[in-house]
């Protein structure tokens, strides 16, 4: 399964923010987007799951152009995991993540053994077996994130595009999502999983070494493999300060930008 969107135009309302937007993820892919702060991330995303209206180009899913398929058929074939949000009810975490097994099912079935193990199993691989039963409107921002994350694990779509996964995580889970990233592409030429990220850590490109997708102000700035796309110099002009990139004593390149200089400073 192909995710392909081709000059695509993104926006809100019938505005345009972003023009000419080109990208493909496929099994065994990682795609990491990065950017400034509203620079079109999640509305791209958004329009790539058929939540908004494209405003121009094509998205197509396998060989099917997106428009013409339902929400269900979209959801059996991409996970999303947007920021993390409350809902309006106090549902258990566990029934959220139970939630991600939906789309498969029919319209009147409800989930069965089967869904629930899925469930147990997603919660658990992410370490958060614990916070099954507890109320999801009550969960830490990072735990929320979590959970969201083992809802789309669970759904099991050969897609997964995932919004900052790891915005608000300790630590320790993110190196736990970023390998949980890491292990389902490389499932992926098996299972036929690609994922689409999003992340404000260029760091996080270079451990994976997944392709990026470098945008600016609506238009992809950079793309390719990290280590070319991701040069100091297109860092420290996206960003607006100064940006090294430098490889450590064990082969690892790591992103810093001097403390103390401010914009225009
Ligand atoms: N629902 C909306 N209606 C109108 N404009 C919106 C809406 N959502 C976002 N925007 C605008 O679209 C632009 C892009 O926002 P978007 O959320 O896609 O950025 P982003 O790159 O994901 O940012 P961040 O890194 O801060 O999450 C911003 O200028 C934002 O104000």
């Amino acid at each position: 399964m192909r995710l392909a969107a081709r000059d695509l135009a993104i926006g809100h309302g019938g505005r345009a923010i972003g023009r000419g937007l080109s990208l493909a993820v496929g099994p065994g892919e990682i795609l990491c987007l990065l950017g400034p702060n509203g620079c079109g991330k999640t509305t791209l995303f958004r329009t790539l799951l058929g939540l908004i209206p494209a405003l121009g180009g094509t998205v197509t899913l396998g060989e099917a152009p997106l428009a013409r398929l339902g929400r269900a058929a979209v959801a059996r074939r991409i996970a999303y995991v947007p920021q993390a949000h409350a809902p309006p009810f106090p549902y258990a975490a566990r029934e959220i993540v139970l939630m991600g097994r939906t789309a498969r099912l029919g319209p009147f079935a409800s989930p069965g053994a089967a869904d629930h193990a899925a469930a147990a199993a997603a919660l658990d691989r992410l370490g958060i077996a614990g916070l099954g039963g507890q109320d999801y409107t009550r969960l830490s921002g990072g735990q929320r994130q979590l959970v969201l994350i083992a809802r789309a694990l669970a759904q099991g779509a050969p897609l997964l595009v995932m919004d900052e996964p790891t915005a608000s995580l300790d630590f320790g889970n993110r190196a736990r999502v970023l390998a949980e990233i890491a292990a389902l592409a490389r499932a992926g030429a098996a299972e036929g999983r690609g994922v689409i990220f999003s992340t404000h850590d260029p760091e996080q490109a270079f451990a994976l070494g997944a392709e990026v997708l470098l945008m600016q102000g609506g238009a992809i700035r950079a793309r390719g493999r990290p280590e070319a796309a991701l040069t100091a110099a297109r860092l420290s002009e996206v960003y607006g300060v100064p940006i090294t990139v430098e490889r450590t004593e064990s082969g690892r390149l790591v992103c810093a930008a001097p403390l103390g200089l401010r914009r225009g400073g």
